[in-house]
């Protein structure tokens, strides 16, 4: 539960707290399936492990392990991870193929999104018309239904789909077994006036013992106000995954949706934003990325400041920050370079314990300053600490 006087997003924020919003939803991690996806991760079964359990660790409902139908590593990765006894439901993934569905099958797993293309475009690639899709989906659905498993039908580019197809298909599923739906925006196109729209108008007919999904990408950098749409809309389950890791523009980000739902919507993720840095910090290290420093949630620079006029006001967090670094579990720090002000100089020895004589700080300002732009970067702690013992 987040401690909401240390959120300071201002009286507009009661505008979307007094909404439709529902009061919580769940998380859907598919960082292991969806996240591999982004061009060159290939995560090995004992990295899958670990990411399982760190995703688990941040406090999500579900965890897509894997697609059995991929490899044996994939196999091995979704054993060792149904056998660690994690909080979160473990989930399969197969195309609408029976092999597929046999694959999940095997390994014991008991829920399982089922994917089929359902856009024209899509399915003219595969060469496979809309009849022979319908086919496909209803054949593998009932399968996976007969054998147990708790499907969620998910049409592949389904925000491309054709309105009439889309219904069908949906219906088909559900006709024959599927007990929740996935709405997949694939490519990232579907504004969130049009994730509110397609869901809206799922959700009247599907009725609300039916969960839906939303499972959206960020081609155009929508897709945490779609997910956000989502839920206004009345979807129970986010997909996304950890820092968005996928392929082009990635997936929807869990821990920035989570930020934004919980800190300015008031809607429960039970996601653990304090623990989304490092579980962020690790799963760039197993999968060799880098972020943008001021990326939401994760970003390294998010409460570190440089800028003099900000470091003037640094002693009055909310004068300067939305939240409260607390609310991460990370520390706000200042840093000196080219841009610093006198406030800069005197939190700096303040921190570093060395002395801030008044009529010295304009001196050593312009060392600083003079320093950086030399370096055309930051003064490091070791670097002031030698300018203040030169100017004494
Ligand atoms: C399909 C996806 O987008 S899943 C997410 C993407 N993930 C990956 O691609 C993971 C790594 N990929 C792989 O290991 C492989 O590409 C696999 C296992 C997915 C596919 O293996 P391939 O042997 O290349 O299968 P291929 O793509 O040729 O498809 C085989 C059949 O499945 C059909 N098919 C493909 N996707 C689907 C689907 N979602 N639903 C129903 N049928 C499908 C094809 O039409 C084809 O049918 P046909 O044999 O009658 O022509
Ligand atoms: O087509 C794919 O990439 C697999 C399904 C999926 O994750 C998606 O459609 O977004």
């Amino acid at each position: 539960m987040i401690d909401r006087t240390k959120v300071w997003a201002g009286t507009l924020n009661e505008v979307a707290l007094g909404g439709r919003a529902k009061r919580s939803v769940g998380f859907y991690d598919t960082t292991l399936r969806d996240g591999e996806q982004a061009v060159g991760a290939a995560f090995d079964p004992a990295q899958k492990l670990e990411i399982a359990k760190l995703v688990d660790g941040l406090g999500v409902g579900r965890i897509e392990a894997g697609f059995p139908r991929v490899s044996e590593e994939d196999r091995e990765a979704i054993r060792a991870i149904t056998q660690a006894g994690l909080k979160a439901e473990i989930w399969g993934f197969s195309r609408a193929l029976v092999d597929d569905v046999e694959a999940v099958v095997d390994l014991g797993l008991r829920f399982c999104v089922i994917e089929a293309p359902i856009s024209d475009p899509k399915l003219a690639a595969l060469g496979v018309t809309r009849e022979q899709v319908l086919g496909r989906i209803e054949k593998a659905v009932a399968f996976a239904v007969r054998n147990d498993v708790r499907v969620a039908f998910f049409g592949v580019d389904s925000t491309r789909a054709d309105l009439g197809f889309f219904e069908r298909v949906y219906r088909a599923a559900l006709d024959v077994g599927a007990a929740e739906i996935a709405i997949v925006d694939t490519l990232g196109i579907a504004t969130p006036e049009a994730v509110t729209f397609l869901i809206g108008r799922t959700r009247e007919w599907v009725g609300d013992g039916v969960p839906i999904h939303f499972h959206g990408h960020n081609d155009f950098g929508l897709a945490t106000a779609s997910a956000i749409a989502a839920v206004y809309a009345g979807a129970s389950w986010i997909h996304g995954t950890v820092d968005g890791i996928g392929e082009r523009g990635g997936n929807a980000n869990l821990p920035e949706i989570a930020l934004a739902l919980e800190l300015l919507y008031g809607v429960e993720t039970g996601l653990r934003l304090d623990r989304a840095r490092k579980a962020s910090e690790r799963l760039r290290e197993i999968g060799r990325y880098q972020l943008e420093p001021w990326k939401p949630v994760t970003g390294e620079n998010l409460f570190v400041r440089e800028t003099g006029a900000v470091a003037a006001q640094f002693h009055i967090p909310e004068a300067i920050e939305p939240y409260a670094a607390s609310l991460l579990d990370t520390p706000r720090g200042i840093v000196l370079g080219k841009k610093s002000g006198a406030a800069s100089i005197t939190l700096k020895c303040e921190e570093l314990g060395l002395p801030a004589r008044p009529e010295k700080v304009a001196t050593l300002l312009a060392a600083v300053k003079s320093l950086a732009l030399e370096k055309r970067g930051l003064v490091t702690d070791e670097e002031f600490a030698a300018i203040v013992h030169r100017h004494g």
